[in-house]
């Protein structure tokens, strides 16, 4: 792939440019396959014409049984061939196409959720992209290759007969460039509207698929059901719709098709009338008409989907633009190879960080200064909304501060050379992958031996329950780690840190959906494993603020109480109100 496909602009001219010479093969090759149809049928109506007036011998007719066997088999590998180089050439530009998007979309990442929603991006990544693939090999190409055959067939007919070459000229360029101009004008806004209406199914039915639980707890699924049904007929009626008139405009063109053909039976006949040509060549003459103008009433028929691609280039060049609009946004660079060294401390500086979201006017995070040193642990607290996610998201260098400056070792996280390999993050649902228990330890680093797997598997307390499995670590996980509960998963994605071997892990409410007991468990073995390290915890519970060095509580954004766990207990009525309330029966279980 080449590296610089993102910053490239347009989502077809790019790649047309790039596969020129494959493409113009493939044209060349797609109007070579349609004179050999034409050819096929031409020699076919003079044969049985010739036939029909018993030839003396067999060998009067033997030179065009030949031309139709050539012609048969060279059109049906030409053509095979023509599919294969534009196959080959839009496959190409796919993928490039994909790794362009996912280059667009992999610096939002975390964002993702906030610009757009599900539905969309799934929308995007499969309808968008396969419909410009759609764009080359069926409108394009077969578009190109009809106007060759266009030009090139009237040229031919000029040669023989001006006056029926102007006329079919005329009569073609109606069927060709007329015809599906006008069907579509008549039926672009319900198109858009045919669009619009699958997009929000598609979104809707994505965001039930989340909900899906919640929807099942409200008792809500049968209205939901008739809303999303309801919604569906309404979109197979305006499918409905524009497949009838695509059928009528289809059943003109046959029609056209049926008219230009007995044309050109007439303007033999005159011709042979005339004496100009034998009556052998009526049919070959009528016949010839028949593949060529039904290649370009198909290729004429793709206009129908133009709406249809310049949504989808609108849809790609949207999200190319947020990301290059909005500064704070990280560039892509490529993600650093997990064998490059790994920075082995993890000292974090943070001086009067501010940030504020696009389109908002608060500070989401504003002035903070945090300094931890190599091995130093903070807890960071604070009501929903007050900004602690968006911290994280800061330290991690995903966002970019407003003002302020965020350093791991002295380096700005956001500097090219980055500090990927600083920070490993343990979130409050980490995603296990349908494979083995293994595989998905080893994520932390692939190259990890078994041996190193069974080692951090023992530090995190999960040996021996996964030796109990039936394969042991080769059991696999199934979707979605079904297999685990809750404090399980999270031991695994534990252990998949402990590979990685980090200097600043990153704790984003780890514990949330566990009961008590199993979240004091949790977090003893965390403290324990990660022992050493760089600690940011996000929570929102005090039980076990006495392992951090410091606690801070958020508050719209900014902090509103900070020092020790001890120096808050004795100074703070507030804290320790907080604390006794959150962990009465607590005080010295960690
Ligand atoms: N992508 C976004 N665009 C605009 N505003 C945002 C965005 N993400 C968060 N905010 C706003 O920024 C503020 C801080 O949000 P943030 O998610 O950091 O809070 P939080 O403390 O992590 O909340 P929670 O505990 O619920 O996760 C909130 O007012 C929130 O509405």
């Amino acid at each position: 792939m080449r590296g610089d496909d993102h910053q490239q602009k347009g989502w077809l001219l790019p790649y047309l440019r790039q596969h020129v010479w494959t493409f113009t093969a493939a044209l060349l090759l797609g109007a070579l396959a349609l004179c050999c149809a034409g050819a096929l049928l031409f020699t076919s109506g003079y044969l049985i014409s010739r036939s029909a007036l018993r030839p003396e011998n067999i060998l009067m007719v033997y030179v065009p049984i030949v031309l139709v066997r050539t012609f048969g088999f060279g059109k049906a590998i030409i053509q095979y061939v023509e599919r294969l180089t534009g196959h080959d050439a839009a496959l190409r530009v796919l993928s490039r196409m994909r790794v362009r998007l996912y280059r667009a979309l992999e610096p939002q990442a975390l964002q993702l959720q906030t610009r757009f929603r599900t539905g969309d991006l799934l929308g995007l990544l499969a309808e968008d992209i396969e419909k410009l693939q759609n764009g080359y090999l069926k409108f394009l190409l077969p578009s190109l290759t009809s106007v060759l055959i266009y030009a090139a067939g009237i040229a031919a007919l000029g040669r023989l007969d001006r006056m029926l070459a102007l006329m079919m000229a005329l009569y073609c360029g109606f069927l060709l460039f007329l015809l599906p101009c006008m069907a579509l004008m008549a039926s672009l806004r319900q198109r858009r509207r045919a669009k619009q209406v699958r997009s929000e199914a598609y979104q809707e039915l994505t965001d039930a698929m989340f909900g899906m639980s919640d929807w099942i707890l409200s008792g809500r699924i049968q209205p939901f059901l008739q809303a999303f049904f309801k919604k569906q007929e309404s979109s197979s009626q305006i499918e409905n719709s524009l497949r009838r008139n695509e059928w009528r405009i289809n059943w003109i063109s046959q029609c056209g098709i049926g008219v230009a053909v007995i044309i050109m039976t007439l303007w033999a006949g005159w011709l042979a009338e005339a004496g100009t040509i034998h009556v052998t060549w009526i049919a070959a003459l009528a016949l010839i008409a028949f593949p060529l103008l039904e290649a370009m009433v198909r290729a004429a028929g793709a206009v129908a989907q133009l709406p249809e691609y310049q949504t989808s280039l609108k849809r790609l060049q949207a999200i190319e633009n947020v990301h290059s609009t909005d500064a704070r946004i990280f560039t892509y660079s490529p993600a650093p190879q997990l064998s490059s060294v790994l920075p082995e401390e993890g000292v974090l500086d943070l001086q009067g960080v501010s940030f504020r979201y696009s389109h908002s006017r608060e500070w989401a995070v504003h002035d903070i200064s945090l300094q931890l040193p190599q091995g130093g642990k903070i807890a960071i607290l604070g009501r929903s909304g007050s900004g602690k996610s968006t911290l994280l998201n800061l330290i991690q260098g995903e966002l970019q501060p407003d003002e302020g400056s965020v350093k791991v070792n002295g380096i700005p996280v956001n500097a090219e050379d980055g500090n990927l390999n600083s920070f490993s993050v343990l979130n409050q649902n980490p995603y296990l992958f349908d494979t083995s228990v293994a595989n998905n330890i080893r994520l932390g680093r692939p190259e990890a031996s078994d041996e190193e797997v069974r080692m951090v598997t023992e530090q995190v307390r999960l040996n021996k329950l996964i030796e109990s499995l039936p394969d042991g670590y080769n059991t696999r996980m199934e979707e979605t780690g079904l297999r685990f509960s809750g404090g399980e998963k999270q031991r695994i994605a534990l252990a998949r840190i402990l590979l990685q071997n980090h200097p600043i892990v990153l704790l984003d409410e780890p514990t949330v959906g566990l009961d008590p007991r199993n979240e004091r468990e949790l977090m003893r073995t965390v403290f324990r494993v990660l022992h050493g390290k760089t600690v940011v915890w996000v929570t929102h519970h005090l039980s076990g603020m006495e392992e951090m060095d410091e606690v801070i509580f958020m508050d719209q954004g900014s902090i509103s109480m900070r020092g020790t766990h001890e120096q808050l207990m004795r100074g703070n009525l507030r804290y320790r109100k907080l604390y006794e309330l959150d962990c009465p029966l607590q005080k010295r279980v960690w």
